[in-house]
């Protein structure tokens, strides 16, 4: 399976892509500083089962990323959030489909984590140990491992 991130304009031709919403869920530690932040297994029956990835899922008809990602946390995670922070985007190319990741921080949250999909979930920080990462994860790590000043693998291949 190959994958590659999307740079440059649309070219002609090109798969539309479908818009999904991702959520980055970061704990604070105790000067409330950026801390472990939330990976999530993909189910079994699903493309790429297995490998991890934020939780999160595609948009649906007239829904905002905001929405999407409060419903999609709630059906997959059992968890409410309050707030989502957008904080990047980025378009990839995957031979199922070319997805454009809209991904938000969230910082509050309520309810307890349920793996109503039976995936797994693990409070990550660099470099990750949760193997192996969906390609579409990569990039994320890389903008953690650059707002954090980390330097060094931010996963294993
Ligand atoms: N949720 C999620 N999807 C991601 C991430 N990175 C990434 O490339 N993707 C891709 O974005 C798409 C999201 O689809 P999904 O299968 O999770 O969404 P969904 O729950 O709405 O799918 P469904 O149609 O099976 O119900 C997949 O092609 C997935 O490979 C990520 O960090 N989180």
């Amino acid at each position: 399976m190959s994958a590659s991130i999307v740079t440059g304009p649309a070219q002609p031709g090109d798969r539309v892509p479908v818009e999904v919403a991702v959520g980055v869920l970061v704990q604070r530690d105790a000067s409330g500083q950026e801390a472990a932040f939330l990976l999530t297994s993909r189910p079994e029956g699903k493309v790429y089962a297995g490998y991890w990835e934020f939780p999160g899922g595609k948009l649906e008809a007239g829904e905002t990323v905001h929405q999407a990602l409060r419903r999609e946390l709630q059906e997959e995670l059992g968890i409410t959030i309050g707030q989502s922070h957008p904080w990047q985007q980025l378009v990839m190319d995957y031979p199922h489909a070319r997805v454009r990741l809209h991904f938000h921080k969230v910082f509050d949250w309520t309810g307890e984590f349920e793996m109503r999909e039976r995936q797994s979930m693990a409070w990550e920080t660099l470099p990750v140990v949760s193997h192996p990462v969906l390609p579409g994860t990569i990039p994320v790590l890389q903008w953690f491992a650059a707002e954090r000043s980390f330097v060094g693998p931010t996963h294993r291949d």
